[in-house]
């Protein structure tokens, strides 16, 4: 006889404080880049808490810039620091689970084109180098990044 698999629990879609979001599922392939290896590069972003901060500083950054702030307008800022503090706090295997969706999806319809791409990595690199964090370890993440790229940028 056929026995149903037990429910998998609903996925946490939305934490509180944050705006309700279409259901998907939550796959490790959603983070889109291969996590480092080793403690090294954690290490050199100050762990979690030092991830938080750089989040922190490059959000309200790209909230305020003249160039890229209308792009943001009306998102959920709250879920944003948290995805991105997950993504990037994976990446660096730095002890984190990202959760959020893939980037394909996450900026579907958003309109970002290669220009404002390139400021928001100014924006990170601003951030990096406010925390402290050196420029081979910042070249390091960038570089996890770049080739998504073409899963953000529409035109
Ligand atoms: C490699 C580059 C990028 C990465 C890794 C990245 C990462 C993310 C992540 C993790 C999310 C949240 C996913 C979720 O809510 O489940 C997100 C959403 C978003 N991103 Fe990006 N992003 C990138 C480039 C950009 C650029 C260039 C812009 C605009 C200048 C941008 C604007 C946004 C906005 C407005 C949202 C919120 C969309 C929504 O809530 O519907 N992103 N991004």
């Amino acid at each position: 006889a056929d026995v149903a698999a037990p429910a998998p629990a609903p996925p946490p879609y939305a934490m509180p404080g944050e705006e309700a979001v279409a259901p998907y599922t939550p796959d490790p392939r959603n983070l889109g880049a291969r996590p480092f290896a080793g403690q090294a590069m954690a290490r050199a972003f100050h762990g979690r808490a030092g991830i938080e901060r750089i989040v922190t500083r490059m959000v309200a950054d790209a909230r305020a810039d003249p160039a890229i702030s209308e792009i943001f307008v009306n998102q959920d800022m709250v879920r944003l620091r948290r995805t991105l503090t997950e993504q990037i706090c994976a990446i660096l295997n730095a002890g984190c689970t990202y959760s959020g969706r893939d980037m394909a999806s996450a900026h579907k319809d958003l309109g970002i084109r290669r220009a404002d791409m390139n400021r928001l990595v100014e924006l990170l690199q601003h951030a990096m180098t406010a925390e402290g964090v050196g420029f081979a370890a910042q070249n390091r993440l960038l570089a996890r990044l770049a080739p998504m790229h073409d899963e953000v940028v529409e035109r």
